[in-house]
């Protein structure tokens, strides 16, 4: 099965492409990759940014698209109003399972994509996408509103889901809560959570890329909406649980962790 990622590199290993791929290839599927900018990032930080050309980052996609047989794509860091719409002009002619990472500003704070970029992430991106994973403050940003309660969590998936989404998942990293909660919505499905206990760790860097290319590579072999979410959410569980200490900041989670530890992650589905 084959994955492309369409995102930025972390030099650092721990987020973006190299997240991605080591995800896609713990999971088993082949990845093929589209760097929209190189970070110069470790765990301390996010150190420079080099974006790509809007025109190259095309030409990486369609070498891609026009050569393999592509099960699912996701986007990470896309830094750019530009870089967004070439990509939303190769997309629209497919009908490839898209997950959409909204990736906006890194834990350390970095702004990842420009703040003119998300109207074009809004308004042309995300009708195209199958699957929607924002955090709650990049959930606010996408709605324009306080996300602070279970109704307003409720609100914002409702209107993501308007621009013509199957899927948002609202993920509960970021919640000052004793358990790391994500809701789910799905077209059509009553909702749902997903609960696991919240790891008390720093070594966090990283966890949306993983969690959003672990959907990806289950949505590639086929899996349902609901099976890749909640296998994911498995995934990105063992790898913050079995951390790798590696790095003087915010480390990496450890991508070998779901085969290590096979078996010992409970996810509560409700
Ligand atoms: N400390 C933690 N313990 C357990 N799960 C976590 C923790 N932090 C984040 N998660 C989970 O990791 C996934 C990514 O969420 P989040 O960290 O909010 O994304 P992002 O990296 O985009 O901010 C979600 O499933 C979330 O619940
Ligand atoms: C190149 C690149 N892409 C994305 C991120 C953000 O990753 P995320 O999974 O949201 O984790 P944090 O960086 O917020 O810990 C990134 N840092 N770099």
């Amino acid at each position: 099965m084959i994955t492309c990622t369409i995102a930025g590199s972390d030099s650092g290993g721990g987020a973006g492409i190299q997240a991605d791929l080591k995800t896609f290839q713990e999971l088993r599927v082949f990845g093929t990759s589209v760097i929209t900018a190189l970070t110069a990032q470790n765990t301390e930080g996010v150190h420079g940014i080099f974006p790509t050309t809007a025109d190259f980052v095309q030409a990486q996609l369609k070498a891609v698209l026009q050569d393999f047989d592509v099960k699912a794509i996701k986007t990470g860091m896309l830094f750019s109003a530009e870089i967004i719409e070439a990509i939303v002009t190769l997309l629209k002619n497919t009908d490839i399972p898209l997950i959409v990472d909204p990736v906006m500003i890194a834990k350390g704070g970095a702004s990842l994509l420009e703040q003119q970029a998300t109207t074009a992430l809004k308004e042309k991106l995300l009708p195209l996408a199958t699957v929607c994973t924002p955090n709650i403050p990049e959930a606010e940003i996408l709605t324009g509103y306080k996300i602070q309660t279970e109704k307003d969590i409720a609100s914002a998936a409702h209107d993501l889901l308007s621009l013509g989404l199957k899927c948002v998942v609202i993920k509960g990293g970021h919640l000052n809560s004793k358990h790391a909660t994500d809701t789910v919505f799905i077209r059509g499905v009553q909702p749902f959570k997903m609960k696991t206990e919240r790891v008390d760790t720093k070594h966090t860097h990283g966890t949306g890329c993983t969690f959003s290319a672990a959907i990806t590579a289950e949505m590639a072999k086929g899996r349902s909406i609901e099976a890749a979410i909640i296998e994911a959410k498995k995934y990105v569980q063992l790898a913050i649980r079995h951390p790798l200490n590696i790095g003087h900041g915010f480390g990496p989670t450890n991508h070998f962790a779901y085969h290590e530890q096979r078996g010992m992650c409970d996810v509560h589905v409700f």
